[in-house]
């Protein structure tokens, strides 16, 4: 049987600081962000279906977490005081797997240029 990663994309929008930086940097100052998260999923292709997971069931596995973060300040949510890339990575990972065990590898961007890849655990 033939594997592959699938992934869907998703957007929030939220607020953030960053309380561990040095003095003086830009990050330290409260700002948003429109983050982008792309999560993938890795797996066999079903010879009936044709696909590694319906792209409806990535969404609805996403939709509570996505739910949490869309337009909250994010260092007020458990576990994200220091809302790094990094650490909503790790966050999102750790609310994701056990409803998504497929889960392989998320992208988490907070600007056009600026992102994480984290492949767990
Ligand atoms: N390793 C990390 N470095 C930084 C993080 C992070 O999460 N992990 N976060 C920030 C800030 O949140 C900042 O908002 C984003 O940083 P930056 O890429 O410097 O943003 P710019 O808008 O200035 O990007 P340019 O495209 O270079 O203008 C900082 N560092
Ligand atoms: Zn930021």
């Amino acid at each position: 049987m033939v594997a592959m990663e699938i992934y869907k994309e998703f957007t929030f929008e939220a607020a953030h600081r960053l309380p561990n930086v040095p003095e003086g940097h830009k990050c330290a100052r409260l700002h948003g962000h429109s983050f982008y998260v792309r999560i993938y999923v890795d797996g066999p292709v079903d010879p009936d279906t044709g696909w590694v997971m319906d792209f409806y069931e990535l969404k609805v596995a996403f939709k509570p977490i996505l739910e949490r973060l869309d337009h909250y300040y994010l260092n007020d949510i458990p576990g994200l005081e220091n809302p790094t890339s990094e650490n909503l990575s790790r966050w999102i990972w750790q609310a994701l797997k056990p409803d998504l065990p497929l889960l392989s590898k998320l992208e988490v961007k907070e600007t056009c240029t600026s992102g994480c890849i984290y492949t767990g655990p």
